[in-house]
């Protein structure tokens, strides 16, 4: 059920209720019209038989023995597995590697004993009704060995040969993305499912290192596979703080479309900032750094999330458009660093010495030139090795906007959609005086002075991680949580020219060290490590961007303020521990590192 929630917070129940109200009526004009449509008996008993028999989802999870496997994907498919219903199409997963099963089983029994029992459907079960409930998914798994085309082809048989209904034929492809094309071919000529069952190859991230690698990648895809087969893991977009964005926007459409615009925002903010550091993975990270690692896709995302038009549902047309109007992001708009030590990490994973200039800190303004965002800078910023570990977009509002104003003034207004870190859930913390926000389902509103308020997102089924949101999505067939490849293509050529220029980054020790500040012309410098400039900081009073007026960063140090969830209840300090247990960060979990 949705709420209005006055600025006071009184929440008035509206939406659900009338629609409810409304549905005779509906369906009354409907039978007057005559567009009522006429259910046969054969089509009714073949909705029927539909009905018992959803069929079977093949899981093929290519590169099973991975890090990328054994740290999430197992886990993954285990809770989709715990969250089926009976309705649901049975999962059958087929576990592949390159190995014959005497190597690789052993690896895979491991992964599999290791799943938890967790989120609405596992936590409440006693310790022998997970051991059984794992054990029946184990039941599910059967090892098969992918190396060559036959080993497809084998695959196809045995996918056959169960005689099942197939609902879908899904290829996760965990493997370094040289390798794409190959499989792609493999599964194309030897593994295809039949016309009546949709094929869905998910492919993980580094897809292509600028424009033109992965332009060519693409070509390489498509003679195998249509447009419609691939999707494209960015495991943000399974991110409970990620996926708020757009629920949020849904649910207030006229709020989102009459302020979140040039004419109130002074600027938005998108930080995603990590205390770790690139050892041990640097043979990766140093081909890459830090603009083609986050901010190229995660970030976009996140930006895309936020700027695109709020009455049209997720999918390539939402953000095509805002991505053809973004202006490539230009090196004279950015700043870059690279922390002390960076060098050393890089010889000890090389064994040499090599001279890199590659950043592991990056702050970048992007402007979108539509009527709604003409002007506004997208502030991004990203580092390795910084003071917290932390990601969130903030829209700060202009001070002499009167809807963010109140009586006593205008102090801070802004949005903070709160993505990871600080130990706290997710939630969409707001500061200023704001007209009527509608609270959508499931969601809860949570007080803390008359000055913050705050919407957070009820825990959803599949909610436990991305990996799971993703898996998840990649089962039922919902694309809106992948990438497309159209899109990526546009990002990458947005991000392609700060990305292969040539430069000389600042070096780090400490996080002050990188402070900068945004010029009028959307230009970003670095400060002299003493002035307060930043607007990345989320912890301390007092740093704000250079000119931008007003006390930045606060929106951390109030959340983090006691009292701020002290009113919690015990599913949301739950939600907070898995939350904190989720925000460990993880190292090379991607194909290229497998
Ligand atoms: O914020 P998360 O979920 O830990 O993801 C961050 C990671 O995302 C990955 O895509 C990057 O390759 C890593 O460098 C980065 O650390």
């Amino acid at each position: 059920m949705s709420g209005t929630m006055d600025w006071c917070g009184a929440t008035r129940i509206v939406g659900a209720r009338r629609t409810t109200a409304l549905l005779p009526l509906l369906v009354l004009v409907l039978l007057l019209l005559g567009t009522t449509p006429t259910v046969t008996f054969s089509d009714a008993a073949a909705a029927s038989k539909q009905q018992q028999d959803p069929g079977t989802v093949s899981f093929v999870l290519v590169g099973a023995t991975g890090n990328l496997a054994k740290k999430y994907l197992f886990q993954s498919l285990f809770d989709v597995f715990l969250g089926q219903g009976r309705d649901d199409p049975q999962l059958r997963v087929y576990a592949g590697a390159r190995h014959t099963k005497d190597k690789s089983w052993p690896t895979i029994q491991q992964a599999l004993a290791a799943v938890k029992c967790r989120g609405r459907h596992g936590d409440t079960l006693l310790t022998t009704e997970c051991d059984q409930l794992r054990h029946a998914f184990a039941e599910h798994v059967q090892y098969i060995q992918l190396k060559t085309e036959e080993h497809y082809a084998a695959l196809h048989d045995a996918i056959a040969k169960h005689g099942e209904t197939e609902a879908a034929r899904v290829f996760y492809l965990s493997v370094p993305p040289s390798a794409y094309p190959t499989i792609a071919h493999w599964i194309d000529q030897s593994c295809r499912p039949g016309h009546a069952t949709p094929l869905r190859v998910a492919l993980e991230k580094p897809f292509g290192r600028d424009f033109h690698s992965a332009r060519e990648l693409q070509a390489a895809l498509r003679t195998s596979l249509k447009p419609a087969e691939t999707m494209l893991v960015d495991h943000y977009l399974g991110k409970r703080g990620v996926l708020q964005i757009a629920e949020f926007a849904r649910a207030n459409r006229r709020f989102v479309s009459t302020y979140l615009r040039r004419k109130h925002v002074e600027r938005v903010e998108i930080v995603m900032k990590e205390t770790e550091d690139c050892s041990g993975r640097t043979r990766f990270f140093d081909a890459y750094g830090i603009v083609r690692d986050v901010m190229q896709n995660h970030l976009t995302e996140v930006l895309l999330l936020l700027a695109m038009d709020p009455g049209v549902p997720v999918s390539f047309s939402s953000k095509m458009p805002i991505l053809s109007a973004m202006l490539p992001a230009a090196p004279s708009r950015a700043v870059l660093g690279q922390y002390a030590g960076y060098r050393t990490h890089v010889a000890h994973d090389h064994g040499e010495e090599v001279d890199t200039k590659t950043p592991t800190f990056a702050g970048v303004t992007l402007f979108i030139d539509t009527p709604r965002w003409e002007g506004t800078p997208f502030v991004m910023v990203a580092g390795k090795r910084l003071s917290e570990r932390v990601a969130f977009a903030r829209v700060r509002f202009k001070q002499d906007t009167s809807m963010v104003c109140t009586t006593e003034g205008c102090g801070v207004h802004q949005i903070e959609y709160h993505i990871q870190g600080h130990n706290k859930p997710p939630c969409i913390t707001f500061w200023g005086n704001f007209p009527e926000l509608v609270v959508p389902d499931g969601w809860s509103v949570e007080h803390n002075t008359t000055a913050h308020i705050a919407l957070c997102p009820g825990e959803d089924v599949g909610s436990l991680s991305p990996y799971t949101e993703l898996m998840h999505a990649l089962v039922v067939g919902d694309r809106t949580k992948f990438v497309e490849l159209d899109t990526l293509l546009r990002s990458w050529q947005i991000w392609t020219p700060l990305a292969n220029t040539p430069t000389t980054p600042r070096v780090y020790e400490r996080e002050e060290d990188v402070l900068f500040a945004l010029q009028p012309n959307g230009a970003l410098a670095f400060g002299d490590g003493t002035t307060p400039l930043s607007m990345m900081t989320t912890t301390r009073r007092g740093h704000t961007l250079a000119g931008a007026g007003g006390a930045g960063g606060t929106g951390g140090e109030d959340a983090d303020s006691k009292g701020k969830y002290g009113t919690a209840n015990n599913d949301r300090q739950e939600q907070a521990e898995r939350t904190q247990q989720q925000e460990q960060p993880e190292r090379g979990r991607h194909a290229d590192e497998l």
